[in-house]
């Protein structure tokens, strides 16, 4: 038995000794890093007497940065020593855990570099049926890279920051129109934090030395600020205002019993896509709009992973830093209560939701709440958890 006292810190749950997340959480004696155990935070400063110098250092730190630019053979032994401390029967000196209900988490890393891919072919074949009905749905591009746009960093959040409806330009009858955005969105994505040494050109067999953990994004996107502005050039402002990200980054050492092969594209990939080894991965994820259960996307069928993405961001000479976050794609499968975005569900406003409550929605209202959440298979028929993603929105500011 564990010395840690919690139910929710076993096998067969989302956060037992098989997920072990890290944050930053805020203690008394400033930011520090933690693991995540069951319901509760355990700060790593006050064990630092527990492991070698060198991953004493990055324990005692104040963000996960040191930790992130450390790279894979100290993120392996750190994970091996913190599996024997939450395992062993008695506690070490000095732990104190916090429970989570009352321990405020905050961005755990500086954000680097911010791109967003768009590999779920369901999603792309739904947007491009409601924005382009008269068009081709997918371009032919999409199959053969990863569609992706630089986004804005500087605007990454913490899951439970509260997001202020954005301004913008919306095409009007007579025109364009300023205003709150009315028709505000989520897309659930998996993103990805990069970490070890500054690299380019890395290969799909190097990509996992260069990811450090895996969290759940919601890239609040505003469908009519995009769709006024985004032609010919991409996302910009409709998506800048805010992307959310869990406070917990799960190690991608965790996810060694979910990995799945990519669906075959049906054609030859050029040589530095093709992949040595399966890097997808059998993630099922749940949004919930106001407590109602609205979606079930599975992250296994997307067409490209993330060492294809990692492999076409770095390709052309681009390099990747420690901090650097990308994200899947919106996750849309091909069945309705599967679509990641809400511009999918209501199909462009359409077909309103009904939530638990009886109230109807096509798009975000003030005061909505947006959590999701993701798990999938660990070792030996456990499970591993991704933390949740929560935000509400604000009205819009003056
Ligand atoms: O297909 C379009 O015209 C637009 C798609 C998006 O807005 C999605 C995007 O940000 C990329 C993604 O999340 O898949
Ligand atoms: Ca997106
Ligand atoms: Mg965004």
């Amino acid at each position: 038995m564990s010395w840690i006292d919690d139910p929710a810190f076993a096998a067969d749950k989302p956060f037992g000794p098989q997920t072990l997340p890290y944050g930053v959480v805020e203690t008394a004696e400033g930011p520090a890093v933690a693991v995540r155990v069951g319901d509760h935070a355990l700060p790593l400063r006050p064990l630092a007497d527990e492991f070698t110098a060198e991953l004493a250092e990055l324990v005692a730190a104040d963000s996960l940065d040191p930790l992130l630019a450390a790279g894979r053979p100290a993120w392996s032994a750190l994970r091996a020593r913190l599996i024997e401390l939450v395992t062993a029967t008695a506690a070490p000196d000095g732990a104190v855990l916090l429970p989570l209900s009352e321990t405020a988490t905050r961005l755990p890393f500086t954000v680097g570099d911010y791109v967003d891919f768009y590999s779920s072919r369901n999603h792309a074949e739904n947007v491009g049926r409601i924005f382009r009905p008269d068009g081709e749905a997918v371009f032919p591009n999409w199959s053969h890279l990863p569609v992706g746009y630089n986004g804005r960093s500087g605007t990454v959040v913490v899951s439970g920051t509260d997001v202020e409806r954005p301004h913008g330009q919306r095409k009007g009858d007579d025109g364009p129109v300023f205003g709150p955005s009315t028709r505000l969105d989520i897309e659930a994505e998996i993103g990805f934090v990069c970490g070890g040494p500054v690299a380019r050109r890395v290969s799909t067999s190097a990509a996992p030395d260069h990811v450090f953990g895996v969290v759940t994004v919601n890239d609040w996107s505003a469908r009519d600020i995009q769709a006024w502005e985004y032609v010919p050039l991409g996302p910009h402002l409709g998506k800048s205002f805010a992307t959310s990200i869990g406070a917990w980054i799960t190690p991608l050492e965790a996810f060694a019993a979910a990995r799945v092969a990519v669906p075959d594209p049906g054609h030859p990939r050029q040589d530095y896509l093709v992949e040595d080894s399966h890097w997808g991965l059998d993630i099922h994820l749940q949004v919930f709009w106001n407590g109602t259960l609205v979606s079930k996307p599975d992250f296994a069928g997307m067409a490209f992973s993330f060492a294809q993405q990692l492999a076409h961001m770095t390709v052309n000479g681009a390099t990747v830093r420690p901090g650097d976050l990308f994200a899947s794609g919106t996750i849309s499968g091909p069945e309705k209560h599967q679509r990641g975005s809400f511009l999918e569900l209501s199909w462009g406003g359409k077909e309103p939701i009904t939530l638990d409550d009886g109230a109807e929605r096509s798009f975000l209202l003030d005061g909505d709440t947006i959590v999701i959440t993701a798990t999938a298979p660990g070792p030996d028929g456990s499970v591993i958890g991704l933390s949740e993603v929560a935000g509400t929105i604000l009205a819009a500011g003056d």
